[in-house]
């Protein structure tokens, strides 16, 4: 029998990565209506405690519809610089030596605030984050609820953008609402961004059908699937995910606030992990689901129990996950290695 205590704070210490995380996700109630007031932006809850009791999810729309509205505070740079920063320091505390930051670009230009407002804003955060050690990339990601052709100009805004800031921009994903918005309505805009050099990741199989994972990765030529939990559906995409080890981004507190699982303790990520699957932890929106990513980790190990070995493995196959190249990965894996071995 495992000392649960002990191993969720190694755990907790333990350096990792953070692959899945939406920026707008960590706002926390606080700062939206701090930034609320400081914009003039009306809000639908009279007060912090109002706004926390409807994070009661019964969906993935359930809680988007509270997420959109929460995004509508962010209106200038410094919003974009202090949301960013405040994950950023937990980040740091939850022993994150690396993540990669989704942001939904959409969410802001259709409210008139621009690239120009909300990339300089996050950059200024990121780069103060490298001071303190820990190395950070962008994924933007496209709504999938929105049509192809708002996807496409985005990403051709976009190129106008980050053409003068090349080192920033890491890939592009897809979120929002999965289900009747499969992965092959964006397939031209993801070959846009192969050709242009950006790696891609995409939501797939969160509510969504296990098909929705196959176009990911054949129409989209995914490199990761967010989430990804419903794969144990079909025996032949276990065993490909398995065989190409193709990591999939999990997010357990999310997954049973939506409503994907009942319980943590019926989650299957220990079923995946006995598949041989790349299974990574991460928090998903932190903000809206009760925690970061250790929160993640600990509410897994305490459900189901998981051994030291497993959560090495989580650990590990989130560094080894990571789009960096040889390299520093072999450093970061071998900074957890060494920090492993020390710690008991
Ligand atoms: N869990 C999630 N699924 C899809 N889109 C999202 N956007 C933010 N969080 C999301
Ligand atoms: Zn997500």
């Amino acid at each position: 029998m495992q000392n649960t205590p002990s191993l969720i704070e190694k755990v907790s210490r333990a350096p990792k990565a953070e692959l899945h995380v939406h920026i707008e996700g960590t706002l926390e109630p606080e700062l939206i209506f701090k930034l609320a007031q400081r914009n003039n932006v009306p809000l639908a809850w009279p007060t912090v405690d109002d706004l926390r009791l409807a994070y009661q999810f019964t969906s993935l729309q359930s809680f988007l519809d509270i997420y959109y509205a929460g995004t509508s505070v962010l209106q200038t740079e410094d919003d974009f610089y202090e949301m960013t920063s405040a994950y950023l320091d937990n980040a740091c505390q939850n022993g994150v030596i690396h993540a990669e930051i989704f942001f939904d670009p959409q969410s802001h230009t259709s409210r008139g605030i621009g690239f120009d407002v909300f990339i300089p804003g996050m950059i200024r955060a990121l780069e103060n984050a490298r001071e303190k050690g820990i190395s950070t990339q962008l994924i933007m990601c496209f709504l999938r609820h929105l049509p192809e052709s708002d996807a496409l100009k985005t990403f051709a805004d976009s190129r106008e953008w980050f053409s003068r800031h090349p080192e920033w921009l890491t890939g592009v994903g897809l979120d929002s609402s999965e289900n009747g918005n499969p992965p092959e309505k964006f397939a031209r805009v993801f070959a846009r961004a192969k050709a242009a050099g950006l790696r891609r990741v995409a939501h797939a199989g969160e509510e969504g059908p296990v098909e929705y994972i196959w176009q990911a990765l054949q129409l989209l030529d995914s490199e990761r699937i967010d989430h990804g939990v419903r794969s144990l559906d079909d025996p032949d995409l276990i065993a490909h995910l398995s065989d190409t080890q193709m990591p999939l981004t999990v997010c357990p507190l999310s997954n049973v606030k939506l409503r994907v699982f009942d319980t943590m303790a019926d989650h299957n990520l220990r079923e995946l992990l006995q598949a041989g699957v790349n299974v990574t932890i991460n928090s998903d929106d932190p903000a809206y689901f009760g925690g970061h990513v250790n929160a993640n980790y600990e509410s897994v190990i305490d459900a189901l129990q998981l051994t030291e070995s497993e959560c090495y493995t989580l650990l590990e196959n989130s560094l080894m996950s990571a789009f960096v190249d040889t390299p520093t990965r072999e450093q970061m894996v071998a900074r957890l290695n060494d920090f492993w071995q020390k710690t008991h």
